[in-house]
């Protein structure tokens, strides 16, 4: 064929494909319509962590030739968003501002037809959430270099709030400027405090002579080097991607992480508490007695019914009586027999448990 014939091909392709989007979205508009009918003057959901995450695990499995099929799961992740956004437009918030990775990890479970409503902290997203001003809000949880975001963990004690999700975002960051300049004249680098931590070996081999200073956030850092710097002054910022586009920032070098596979998990937070998908996590926070033992009590029930954890990390203890407190993570959802046998057993255990939520295991 020529490239006219093939051209001409692709065209009947696309206009199939429009179609059948169409076709799709008037279905998710019906869905919408259902939701509403059937909920008893409750809140309508309609946003469905359980079913998405169904959805794309099914694209994924039945993906075929050449294109990667997480490429292929992007494109339908895009496309939900777009039907979600039919049913009800969805505010999220996220811990801005505009061009952080908690904006990028936002975009990529929600797809970009969620509303963003960028925040100063942690906390005001979970605020946020709780006053119902968004629906739901996207916070870090944990880097692969740098360990927990503990701030997260706190805020989810005294919260009503439910983990409904976790996003995983390989982190890439740039050494970015305002133009050209000369590597050897930076006087200032300025960064998040845990960006600043794993760039630490990069920046002491190739800029040991600038000052390295933390702000608010990678994307501050950005807006400072495109708008505050003095004259005289050579600053570079150290973010991702979108804080260097948010800021028409230039790239002095990139992937400068000192861990190559360097990664950041996010929490989705919300009122809704997702059905089981068949791979699911559950997060829980538990204290415990401080006496001898306590914490092989905790640790028991997960051999003997044979569950995966995947995080223990201990927080300081607010109360007294709290002598200790845990944060777990581990494989299964609450409403699977073994995982809320493991529950029974741990409420034995523990003086205070509090189960965060279950959810799907990030599938992008
Ligand atoms: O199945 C639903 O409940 C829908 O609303 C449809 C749909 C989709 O487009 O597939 C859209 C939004 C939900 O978050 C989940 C799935």
């Amino acid at each position: 064929m020529n490239l006219d014939q093939l051209r001409q091909g692709i065209d009947d392709v696309d206009l199939q494909i429009q179609r059948l989007i169409e076709r799709r979205a008037e279905l998710a508009q019906q869905v919408g319509r259902v939701k509403k009918a059937d909920s008893n003057d409750q809140p309508v959901v309609f946003y469905r962590p359980d079913r998405e995450a169904l959805v794309l695990r099914e694209v994924i499995d039945r993906a075929q030739g050449d294109l990667p099929p997480k490429r292929i799961a992007r494109i339908f992740r895009e496309i939900m968003s777009a039907c979600l956004a039919l049913e009800e437009p969805t505010r999220i918030a996220f811990l801005g501002p505009e061009g952080t990775f908690t904006e990028a990890a936002a975009q990529k479970h929600f797809g970009s037809a969620g509303r963003p409503a960028p925040q100063t902290t942690i906390r005001d997203v979970f605020r946020e959430v709780e006053a119902g001003s968004a629906h739901y809000g996207v916070v870090p949880v944990e880097n692969s270099t740098e360990g927990v975001v503990s701030h997260t963990l706190d805020c989810f004690i005294n919260s009503p709030l439910k983990i409904c999700g976790e996003v995983e975002m390989p982190i890439h960051h740039n050494l970015m400027a305002a133009g050209a300049i000369d590597v050897r004249a930076i006087t200032q680098v300025f960064s998040h405090q845990q960006s600043l931590a794993q760039c630490r070996q990069w920046l002491d081999a190739n800029i040991p002579q600038a000052t390295r200073t933390a702000v608010t956030s990678n994307a501050e850092a950005a807006r400072m080097i495109a708008e505050d710097m003095p004259a005289g002054e050579v600053w570079v910022a150290i973010g991702g991607d979108m804080a260097a586009a948010r800021y028409d920032l230039e790239f002095v070098a990139r992937r400068i992480e000192d861990e190559p596979d360097n990664s950041t998990r996010f929490l989705v937070i919300g009122s809704i508490e997702p059905g089981p998908t068949g791979d699911d996590k559950t997060s829980i926070i538990v204290s415990l007695e401080n006496q001898p033992g306590a914490l092989y009590g905790l640790l028991e029930p997960f051999k003997d019914r044979n569950i995966d954890m995947t995080r223990l990390e201990s927080r300081p203890a607010r109360m007294a009586t709290w002598a200790y407190v845990f944060y777990l993570d581990f494989n299964g959802h609450q409403q699977d027999p073994e995982v809320a046998a493991l529950l029974d057993d741990l409420r034995e255990q523990c003086l205070e448990l509090q189960i965060l939520g279950s959810y799907p295991r990030a599938v992008l």
